[in-house]
Order: C-alpha cells, then sequence, then structure tokens
C-alpha cells in the first residue's frame, strides 16, 4: 500500500495534506494522532471512499476501489451504520458471501468473540458489542489487507484485551494490518511499525523505540518558583521547553550539560532527569505549538 504526496481537502481544510507512507505485505501499522489529525480520512482515501485531490493511493498496485472490488481488504469504519432487523449471523454471512474466499461465518464470530450474540439483532445491541460486530464483518472475507478505524473505540477493558489477541493472531498469518489509534500504549504494544499523523501530515514514522529516540533522549524538570523561562532553550543540550504551571520540562540530548548548566545558575529546585518515554515523543511531536517554545 503507498500514498504519494497525497493530498485531500474539505474546503479549507487539508485533512491530509501531502502524505507519503508505505506499508509491506505482512506488516502491522499504527496511524496514530489526536483528534482531527487525519487518520480517518487517510483510511478513506486507502479504501477509495474519497479521491485524491493531489498525489496518488495505491493499493496491492492498483487503484484502491479494483484492490477492495476485488476482495482484498476487510475494513472496520467508525461511522457504519448498523442495518435494521438482521441478526449478527445474517450480517456476517451476507458480507462473506460477496467475497471470493471468506473466511467460515463461524470463525469470524469467534474471532471477534460474538458467537454468543450471533442470534441478536444487529440494530438492538450496545455500543461495544456494535464495535466487535463492526470487526467480525471486517474479518469475514478473510481479507489480505484488514484496516481498522479506532478499533477499541467503545470497548471495555477485557473486550479490548480480547480484541488485540485477536487482531495478533489474525496478523500472524501473515496478513497486513492497518489500525488508528490515540492510544500511544496501544500502538507501542500492537504495531511493528507507529505513524504518527498530525495536522494532515506524517510527522514521525518508526518503531516505539525509534519515535523514543528521535524526541528526544531525556526530559529534565525543574521548580520555576516564580522565575522566568528566559534563557533555558539556549542552555546545553535543550531542544525544547514545555511549562506546566511552575515546572519546566527541557527535552535535552545532554542532560548533563544540561543539568550543570543549571547548577550554574542556581536553577535546580525539584531536579527530575527523567528519560523521555513514548507519551513525551508524541507530545513533542504533536502538540499545539502553543505549549512548545
Ligand atoms: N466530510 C468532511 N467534511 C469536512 N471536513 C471534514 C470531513 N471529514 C473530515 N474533515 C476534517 O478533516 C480533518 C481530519 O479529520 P479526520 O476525521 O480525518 O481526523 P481523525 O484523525 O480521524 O480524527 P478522530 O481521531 O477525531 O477521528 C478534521 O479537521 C475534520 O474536521
Amino acid at each position: 500500500m503507498s500514498f504519494t504526496g497525497a493530498v485531500k481537502t474539505y474546503g479549507a481544510v487539508r485533512a491530509v495534506d501531502g502524505v507519503d507512507m508505505r506499508i509491506a505485505q505482512g506488516e502491522t501499522v499504527a496511524l496514530l494522532g489526536r483528534n482531527g489529525a487525519g487518520k480517518s480520512t487517510a483510511i478513506s482515501l486507502l479504501l477509495g471512499l474519497v479521491q485524491a485531490d493531489e498525489g496518488t493511493v495505491e493499493l496491492f498496485g492498483a487503484a484502491p476501489e479494483r484492490s477492495v472490488l476485488a476482495g482484498r481488504v476487510g475494513a472496520m469504519l467508525q461511522d457504519s451504520r448498523a442495518v435494521p432487523r438482521v441478526t449478527v449471523r445474517e450480517l456476517v454471512s451476507f458480507v462473506a458471501g460477496r467475497y471470493p474466499a471468506p473466511m467460515p461465518v463461524a470463525q469470524a464470530l469467534e474471532l471477534a468473540g460474538i458467537t454468543d450474540l450471533a442470534g441478536r439483532r444487529v440494530d438492538r445491541l450496545s455500543g461495544g458489542q456494535t464495535q466487535r460486530v463492526r470487526y467480525a464483518v471486517a474479518l469475514a472475507g478473510n481479507p489480505s489487507l484488514l484496516v481498522l478505524d479506532e478499533p477499541t473505540a467503545a470497548l471495555d477493558v477485557e473486550a479490548r484485551r480480547a480484541f488485540w489477541r485477536s487482531m495478533r493472531e489474525y496478523a500472524g498469518l501473515g496478513r497486513t494490518v492497518l489500525f488508528s489509534t490515540h492510544y500511544l500504549e496501544e500502538a507501542d504494544a500492537h504495531a511493528d511499525r507507529i505513524i504518527v499523523i498530525d495536522r494532515g501530515r506524517v510527522v514521525a514514522d518508526g518503531t516505539g523505540e525509534q519515535l523514543r529516540r528521535a524526541a528526544g533522549g531525556n526530559l529534565v524538570s525543574i521548580d520555576l518558583d516564580g522565575r522566568g523561562t528566559e534563557g533555558l532553550t539556549l542552555l546545553p543540550g535543550v531542544r525544547s521547553m514545555e511549562v506546566r504551571g511552575d515546572r519546566a520540562l527541557l527535552r535535552t540530548d545532554d542532560s548533563d550539560a544540561t543539568v550543570i548548566a543549571l547548577a550554574e545558575l542556581g536553577a535546580i529546585r525539584g531536579l527530575e532527569v527523567a528519560p523521555a518515554s513514548l507519551d513525551d515523543a508524541f507530545l513533542a511531536l504533536t502538540a499545539p505549538e502553543m505549549e512548545i517554545v
């Protein structure tokens, strides 16, 4: 799957703004971003549901619509509506029947953990149950590529765990999986690679470890004690600074040099040095400019 300079605008909003990304067969990739970052729009482009204004999007070397029509893709979208009056089994069977080589319906229901809901009407289910039905629908065609837009939204802790187990089992069969999420831990724990998207652009692409490293080695934080932050970003090693209440958090590539310089300034009250976490990396990559000095 590839995006090359893909742009999709809605009026003045550049929802996807020049995205380049590639996903190889067999990879499990997380598309990570804040609300409105452009994840769903990127997924819509990938599925051929909307067309790029500029650039190209390809799926299995062809236009997305062709690969989708050929039954190579299964998708779980955020806003798909339940069809009234049919049962879960009827819906999953119907979808499976439209694919050239579907998985047995019982297996799709089992993988989605909804065997016990098979006879229930799909329009009378809870949010979490509906989400799992959507997952079964995505699996039904036994697709080479599984695309999941915020798959764990509305799932409770146990259902979430079961979902990830099942997704990994599916990925373990050599299938490609792309899922979007707001949750760093999910991306880190369940994807081979994380693509961070912000304001329609790819701002990072790598493993969780690579993202942590890219965000800068350490965070040095101090109490400001009412003093200003002037000059702190000029200290050795410091890449950026964030102020939270009365504390300054300095992202630094050389925490020793930063701490020595802070000591020379007499500014080491409440000093803490910690390795940058994936959370820090994500915030550094996507925080609104106002928060980063
Ligand atoms: N059909 C549409 N018409 C107009 N604007 C849209 C449309 N779809 C998306 N947008 C805008 O495009 C931007 C990206 O939205 P998108 O839904 O792709 O983000 P997202 O990362 O999936 O967000 P979320 O995590 O909240 O689902 C947002 O500013 C959104 O308001």
